[in-house]
This record gives C-alpha cells, structure tokens and sequence, in this order.
C-alpha cells in the first residue's frame, strides 16, 4: 500500500542505497557494471526526488488543512540550477548518500557532474525568483512559483575565433527526473479573433471573445525542498494542441496540416528569449507572456473556488507578484476572468484585482521597459486592449479629479499616444498592484524620483523596497563545503537557517590559526577553478595569483570594457619596463550576450583578443593572465565564487538594480571592487569601507557631470595614460593587426561613453593599484575577507522573502516538521 511505499522512502544510508539500486533496475533498466554516469545519475536523482515529492506533499496537505494565505509567484524566467546538490543538503542526507555510493564504488560529485542544469532564465532576474523559491520553501511560506516550461533555455555559449557563437540549449535530451507532468491540470488559452458586445439573457452587458486560435496549457510540477522540512512547487506551463492530430486532414492525405496545429501549438514555449535588459517586442514573446499568465490565472481560481471560497475573496487568499513586467498582462486578464468568465460587476472586479497583484521592478534602463504597440496587442489581445483602455480612462479621470497637469496625465497614462501608440505595461502593472518595489534601497529611491515619480506623489504609500537576497544554501553551503565545515567549526551550524549568525566569525578574525586554515580554503578552490579552466579554455593559470573575477552577462552599463581598460595599462606598465608593484593576477571574465547585442559581443571579442596578447607574450604572462570562460551558468557559477579572491561590481552609478552575484561573491569571501551602485551600497555599509574597495562617481555626481554635458574626448586629449591604452584598442598590437575591429568600441568611448568610462577611468585605476598593495599583505587581506562573510546576513534570500512577508504579502508561514 502506499503507507508501506511511503515508509520505506527513508533518509537512511541503506534505504537510500536499496532505493538508487532499485531505481537503476526497474526504472533505467541498467545494473551497476553496465550503467554510464548518466543512468547512474538518473537513478539517483528519481530516488531523491521520490523523497522530495514526499515531503511536499506534507507541506501541502498542511497548508490546505489550514486554509491559508497563499503567494503565486509570477516569473518568465527561472534559474534553478542543479537540483542534485541542493536537495541533498536539504533533506539532510548528503553524507548517507556519499556513503551509500562509495559501498558501489561510486563517487557521488561524478554524478553530480552528469546534471545539466533547466537555463529557464537569463540572468539576474531568473535566478532571483529561484533563490525565492528556495526561501519561501524553507520557511514554510504557502507559495507556488509560476513560469513557462521552455522546450530550450538559454542558448549555449561557445567561443569561436574569440567570439560568441549561441548553440541550442537541449537541456531535455536526457529527460529531466526532477519534473512530473499534469495532465490533468490544463487549461485553455486563447488568441487573436475579435470580441462580440452584447446583452446576457437579463439584459446584462455581456462581451463575448471569439479568437482565431485556441490551445492548451499542461502543468509540468518541480519540486522546490525547503530546508530540513516543507516544500512548495514550481509550476510550468507547456503549450500544446487541443487536437494534437487531425485525423479527418490524415485520412484526406494532407499529413502536414494533420499535424500543423500541434506544431503551431508547441511553437509557444520552445525557447526563451535571450534578451536581458533590452527589448526584442517580438508578437510570440507577448503571446509566451500571456499564456503562462492565463494559464496560472485559471489555476489560482480553480484552486480557490475548489476551497468553494466567492471569488471576491480571491485577494484575502492569493498574493500574486509580478517579477517585472513580463507578466503584468495579468492585470487584464484577472479582469477579464471575473467580469467576462464569473460575471462580476467591473468596479467590484478591479477592486480585487488591485488587492491582489503587487509589482517588483528590476530595471531602470529606458530600453528595458516594456511597451506594446497598441495595434499588435488589439491583434493578439483585442478583449485585453479593450479591458485596459477602459482601466486607462478611469484612471484618468481619477488623476483630473487630483488636479494632475494634462503633461503629467499624458505621461502617466497607459498608454503612450506619441508616434505609434503604445501600452506602457509598467504603468499598467503599477496602477494594478497595491505594492510595487524595488531591488535596493538605491534602486527603489530612484524609481520613486525618477521612472515613476507622478506615481510616486499619486500613491506614496505604494512604494517599497526589498532588497534582493541570495540562496545561500546553494552558494556557500553546498558550492563551498570547505568554508562552509571551517564556519561550522568556528561557530556551530545555526547559520544554515540563521545567516545572521555569520557574525560570530569576527571574534575569531584575529586567530592566526583560523586566518591560515581560511587561506587554504580559498587556495583550495582556486586550484579546482584553475583545473577546469585548464579544461574549458587550455589556459592555465598559477592558483596562487590574484583571482579577480568578472560573471555576470555582458552589458556596456556593467562595464567589462572598463576591467579591459585596466588589464591594458598594466599590460603596457609590465611592457615599459615598470610592472614590478603589480601583484601577479589572473583576470577571470564569464558572461553571455543577447545574440542581437553589437558592443557586448564586441566587448567579448576583446576580451579574447586581449587574453591572445598577453597570455602568449613571454614578458607578461607570469604576472597576468586573461581569461574569458565559457557558457556562463549557475552550475559554473557555483565553480566560480568559491574561488575568487575579488569581485568585481563596477557599473555606473546609477544602472545596476541591485546586482545578486556581488552578495555570491563576498559571502565565498572576495574582496568587492565596486561602485557605489545597486546594493554594492548596502553591501559597503554591512562590511564597513575599509573592507570594500570603493570607487568611481556617486548617482549625483554622474547626474551632474551629465547635466553640465559630458565630452569624453577632452579626458582622452589630457590623460596620456588614458589616451594611451585607448590608442592601443585600434593599434596594430591587438587582433592580429585588424585596427578597425575595435573601432566601434574606441570611436563609442571617445564620443559618447554613454556610461562614462573615461571618467571613472583614473578612479579605478588607483583603487586597483591600492588593491594590489592589500593583496601583498596576506594577513590584511584575510581579515578582510573573513569580515566580509561575517557581515553578509542581511543578504540572506529568507531576510528578503520576511520582508515581502511582513510588508507586502502578509502572509503567515505555515511549518512542517
Ligand atoms: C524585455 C527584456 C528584458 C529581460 C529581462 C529583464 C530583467 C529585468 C533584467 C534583469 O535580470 N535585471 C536584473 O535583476 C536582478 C534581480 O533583481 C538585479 O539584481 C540586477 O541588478 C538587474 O540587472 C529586463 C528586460
């Protein structure tokens, strides 16, 4: 019966072992002589998640026996990474499972190796949501994380000739044993046709929409453990044909169109799209938008109606955030559901609606907000432009009423009437939401005084910051097992559910002892990450040198051409003769670029043509060395922070929302180069500036120096060590003779250096040679990093997701044990 199948899911290291080994029979088929890593990986990744499923469903049992509030998190991408890791950790069966293993003469980091990881996500963003979900999991938070199940993530990146080349991601080869499908859980989603007005049978005004395409939805659920104990699930939704075969098409012999619908169907979440920051306005990736929302929409009011809760509770029950705009159509299509579907009066209807939705904002960048022309969201939506033109009026009207300036109505409307019409969907997902928030505390003033300022002064109250927060289980606990064991050597094991604890490390950071066991840790890692760079790349690097580690995806407002600038001068310091205060160093890049994004795959094809100079130049390759890794991930990621001895956090002041991977760094114990940007800020303050390496112009200053008109070339004309190492980009000495091939990111810089570069330049430069002079001094640098972990709690994913508790979502964790 299922109670004994249930039972014999134990956590022991025989049960575990019986398990894999049963699972390696009946469900792959293999016997250990005979299987490959993968099927040995597969086995054991259905065992763990049998156990996982197991504990969520406790979880949920208890969530519905209690009736409690529930948060949907609504996010179009997701970063996962290898689940393997992590729910070992927090089933707390990571040493059974090793052990179990070994008697099989198995090494569990091989198998660890075989998982490739779901890239539902591009950067930041992605990832954050499912740190969130890691959070919300461990603190019993009753939430699900809604998103699309693309059929290929985030493209492969190779590097050919020294440029970016995208593969496809077919990261569902080998099947992913982490996921179970729903069938039963599905929903239909509709597009395109027209809408009828028209009375009900008691002369109520009815709109009916009749669209020229309809298909399915199918839930696709992923266990997300908390630690030791609950459990929640991460939703995706594919999209497939009602039909999937037209049988009548067959027998007529036209086989394409017996399967066209399928195929058109399934088009709708093939692949994500790889734009980060900078809009693509593609019809498939509005349509990808709103099918992963209706989809999650019906579900919500499924769920709550099966509870036979009325749906004008619906906001008593269900928070549902926004990650960014990419899923603000909501606002619409909740109004659509309960005036057009359940017949709810409008005023009523909006009144949940705002009580439901809250909107987090991760951009600033101008590009990056999203806007629809009007005509192809009436083409794709017609019902929605409908619902969103009547919401747009009487906001409107509401803003007459307090006396806004026609100007000011103009540009808060939703819609966006200069050149092509447009739907602004950050004001649509702001007027729709009771809360909206930043990533930082710098973050979310800008957006009150700058993006959305009349909204701002409209509804003060709406505005909020929660700083982001990290999963760092994943990142310290589980990417760095040999600082981690050193910390719960020091100070107990409280920090795995408590990072605030951390802080106890200072009463040890004086004890030469533990200073001299923390620098074999991180010398430790640097020769594993040197290992594998040997392997990506065929560089090899001296563990012992300085690692200063650039990983984030490539963006001209994140300023790798700026590190570039700094590797040049000490290329050409060492080359004049005058390079003996340069510590030797290793430059660490990693990062991918939007296919369609000109200066970052630039901005990478220097980087390589940078790494050919110096690493074969006999008279600088002892002291530096370049590298730019490959194919960027979580995975990787997890290779890389352990390993890094500084960060580097150097965008303009002013552009980085909050930056995640900065907190990934320091809590793995870098050293941060940063501006004051984003939560670098907040980071400064928490570790104290003499442990951070600061530089570059504030927010205000970069205002300034914009408003008196900034020439760049004037700072190339006086600085002859500037003009020098920008001189060098279009020299013979670069890229094999080609001057023009950096001609764009040379003449960029000297007109418009639209981030100045040029004028953080000179700032940068010293604060590195400062770095380098720390870096000598062995001891200074330890404590350093030894006070920077220790003053990383405040960065914890749960403070981040108690935040949203308590000032947004109020809603109550409800724990199993
Ligand atoms: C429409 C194309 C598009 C795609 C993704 C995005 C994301 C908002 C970009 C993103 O990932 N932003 C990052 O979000 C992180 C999590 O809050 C922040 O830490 C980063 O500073 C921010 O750049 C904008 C526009």
């Amino acid at each position: 019966s299922s109670k004994e199948a249930q039972e014999h899911l134990g956590l022991t290291k025989e049960e575990i072992k019986s398990s894999f080994l049963e699972n390696l029979f009946y469900r792959i088929g293999r016997i250990p002589p005979l299987a490959s890593n993968l099927d040995l990986y597969s086995a054991l990744a259905l065992a763990i998640r049998d156990r996982a499923f197991k504990q969520f469903v406790k979880s949920t049992t208890e969530i519905a026996r209690k009736n409690a509030k529930s948060v949907a998190y609504f996010s179009a991408e997701y970063l996962p990474g290898p689940h393997l890791g992590m729910n070992l950790l927090n089933l707390g069966i990571t040493t059974e499972t090793r052990q179990a293993l070994e008697e099989l003469d198995i090494k569990l980091e091989d198998l660890l190796e075989e998982e490739v990881e779901p890239g539902l996500g591009n950067g930041g963003l992605g990832r954050l949501a499912s740190c969130y979900l890691d959070a919300m999991a461990t603190q019993g938070i009753p939430s699900v994380g809604y998103g699309i199940r693309y059929e290929y993530g985030i493209f492969k990146q190779e590097i050919k000739d020294g440029w970016q080349s995208e593969a496809t991601d077919k990261w569902l080869h080998f099947g992913n044993p982490w996921e179970v499908v729903r069938p039963e859980i599905a929903y239909e989603v509709k597009f395109g046709g027209k809408t009828e007005h028209g009375q009900d049978f008691n002369k109520e005004l009815h709109v009916e929409w009749i669209p020229d395409m309809k298909l399915k939805g199918t839930a696709y659920d992923t266990p997300v453990l908390g630690y030791k104990g609950n459990g929640i699930i991460m939703r995706l939704w594919r999209s497939e044909a009602i039909e999937s075969f037209d049988f009548s098409a067959y027998n007529g012999g036209d086989y394409y169109r017996a399967v066209e619908k399928k195929i058109r169907s399934e088009n709708l979440t093939k692949v994500l799209y790889p734009n980060d920051e900078n809009l693509s306005g593609k019809e498939l990736r509005l349509k990808q938008q709103y099918f992963f929302v209706s989809c999650s929409l019906q579900d919500i009011l499924h769920l709550h109606m099966l509870q036979n809760r009325s749906l004008e509770t619906l906001h008593e029950k269900f928070t549902i955030q926004l990650n960014d705009t990419h899923p603000s159509i909501s606002v619409a299509e909740l109004m659509r559901l309960l005036v057009d579907r359940h017949d709810m009066e409008w005023e009523r209807a909006w009144d949940v609606t705002r009580k439901t939705f809250a909107y987090t904002n991760h951009t600033l960048l101008p590009e990056a907000l999203e806007t629809w022309p009007v005509s192809l969201l009436g083409h794709i939506l017609p019902r929605h432009l409908e619902i969103i033109y009547e919401i747009n009026s009487r906001f409107l009207h509401e803003l007459r009423d307090s006396n806004f300036s026609g100007e000011q109505i103009a540009s808060m409307s939703l819609i966006d009437e200069r050149g092509e019409p447009s739907v602004r969907m950050a004001h649509l997902a702001t007027v729709g939401s009771y809360k909206v928030n930043g990533v930082s505390a710098l973050h979310s003033m800008l957006l009150k005084n700058q993006v959305l300022s009349d909204f701002a002064s409209l509804w003060p109250e709406k505005f909020s910051n929660v700083t982001n927060g990290i999963s760092y289980r994943r990142f310290l606990a589980v990417s760095n097992p040999g600082l981690s064991n050193l910390i719960t050597e020091k100070i107990g094991d409280g920090w795995y559910t408590r990072l605030d604890d951390l802080k106890k490390l200072e009463n040890f950071v004086e004890d030469e002892e533990f200073q001299q066991k923390w620098t074999e840790v991180k010398l430790e890692n640097k020769k594993v990450l040197a290992c594998y760079i040997q392997e990506q790349t065929g560089i090899s690097v001296a563990p012992e040198m300085l690692f200063d580690v650039h990983v984030k995806r490539i963006h001209e407002y994140k300023r790798q051409h700026l590190k570039v600038l700094h590797i040049l001068s000490l290329y050409l310091r060492i080359k004049s003769g005058n390079g003996n205060e340069i510590a030797p160093c290793a430059f660490i890049f990693g990062g991918k670029a939007a296919p369609g994004y000109f200066m970052a795959k630039r901005i990478i094809r220097l980087i390589t043509a940078v790494g050919e100079r110096v690493n074969n130049d006999p008279e600088v390759n002892s002291k530096i060395k370049v590298v730019f890794l490959p194919n960027f991930s979580v995975k990787q990621a997890q290779k890389v922070y352990p390993a890094a001895d500084l960060s580097e956090q150097v965008s303009l002041a002013g552009k980085e929302a909050s930056g995640t991977g900065n907190m990934k760094f320091a809590l793995n114990g870098a050293l941060t180069v940063g501006t004051l940007d984003g939560a670098n800020v907040e980071i400064c303050e928490e570790v104290g500036e003499e442990n951070f390496f600061l530089f570059g112009l504030t927010t205000a200053e970069v205002e300034a120096v914009k408003a008196e008109g900034y020439r760049p070339y004037k700072l190339y004309e006086e600085n002859a060590r500037l003009r020098e190492v920008l001189d060098f980009l279009v020299s013979e000495e670069l890229s094999g003779g080609d001057t023009e091939l950096f001609r764009p990111i040379y003449e960029n810089l000297l007109q418009q250096d639209p981030y100045l570069l040029l004028k953080d330049y000179e700032s940068y430069i010293n604060c590195q040679d400062h770095i380098h002079e720390v870096w000598r001094n062995k001891k200074e640098w330890t404590k350093k990093s030894i006070l920077n972990v220790a003053n990383m709690g405040k960065f914890s994913a749960d403070r981040s997701i108690r935040d949203y508790c308590e000032e947004i979502w109020k809603v109550e964790p409800v724990r199993v044990s």
